[in-house]
């Protein structure tokens, strides 16, 4: 029996995807017959504790309103930002427009990561419904790591059992990720996700394991990659 667990969603999808080396940002590069940030809301819009869904897009994306999805109400859209840490925060900013208060879960979910499953979802709701911090799905590195050295070369082999691959959806409650989030970018602390910003802020969000193929679509051989599986 699960516990339904009201959320909101930011998903930050104002990004123009420059490792892709695409013709068009990566979030809307064609997968099995549709763009990749559609088969990314398919996971959440089905989801029925789903409060509302904020999408942030760059000021000059023509490719947006192109998609069917442009015309489903349960989608809205705010402007995203320099850094996709502060198109996180216009986003948060606009769901307290939408309604969303300071205590409510947010989960914020890459929009090039089309392949979240519902059962990761749900597992990461279930998890963190009474956590007092939040968190977020990660992945325990499976291969050696290596540090390099400023000469390219190996410089040491840290002991992996202590890294894990951070994923999203990350769930935190909107106050305090907004609050981290705003505290760390003025003091311009370099934040590559929603939980660097919340253990900027002193706390230590929980870690859920998650499944390693809900990848973020990075590269070429990335989306090559869904597209065989
Ligand atoms: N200013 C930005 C930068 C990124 N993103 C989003 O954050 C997610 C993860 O970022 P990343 O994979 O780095 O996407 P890009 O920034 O587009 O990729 P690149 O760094 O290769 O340009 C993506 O869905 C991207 O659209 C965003 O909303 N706003
Ligand atoms: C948020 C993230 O997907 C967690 O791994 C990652 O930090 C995004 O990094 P990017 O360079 O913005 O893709």
């Amino acid at each position: 029996m699960t516990v339904p667990t009201p959320f909101w969603v930011v998903i930050p999808a104002a990004g123009i995807g420059q490792r892709m080396q695409a013709d068009r940002p990566k979030q809307y590069l064609p997968l099995k017959g549709r763009a990749l940030i559609e088969h990314t809301l398919d996971c959440f819009l089905g989801h029925p504790d789903l409060c509302g869904l904020m999408v942030c897009l760059a000021d000059q994306d023509a490719w947006w309103e192109q998609l069917p999805c442009a015309a489903d109400g349960r989608i809205q859209r705010c402007r995203g930002g320099r850094e996709r840490a502060d198109s996180v925060l216009n986003g948060l900013q606009a769901l307290q427009q939408q309604g969303a208060r300071a205590n409510d879960w947010v989960l914020v979910h890459d929009a090039a990561r089309p392949n979240l499953l519902r059962s990761d979802l749900d597992k990461l709701l279930q998890h963190l419904a009474a956590d007092p911090v939040g968190g977020l799905l990660a992945v325990p590195v499976r291969d050696t790591l290596k540090q390099v050295g400023t000469d390219g070369r190996v410089q040491s082999t840290p002991d992996r059992s202590r890294f894990w691959q951070a994923y999203t959806p990350q769930m935190f409650r909107l106050g305090d990720l907004q609050q981290a989030l705003s505290s760390a970018l003025a003091a311009g602390v370099s934040i590559t996700d929603e939980a660097s910003a919340i253990e900027w802020a002193g706390k230590r969000p929980r870690l859920v394991e998650g499944r390693a193929d809900n990848i973020k679509v990075t590269r070429p051989e990335d989306l090559e990659w869904l597209a065989r599986h």
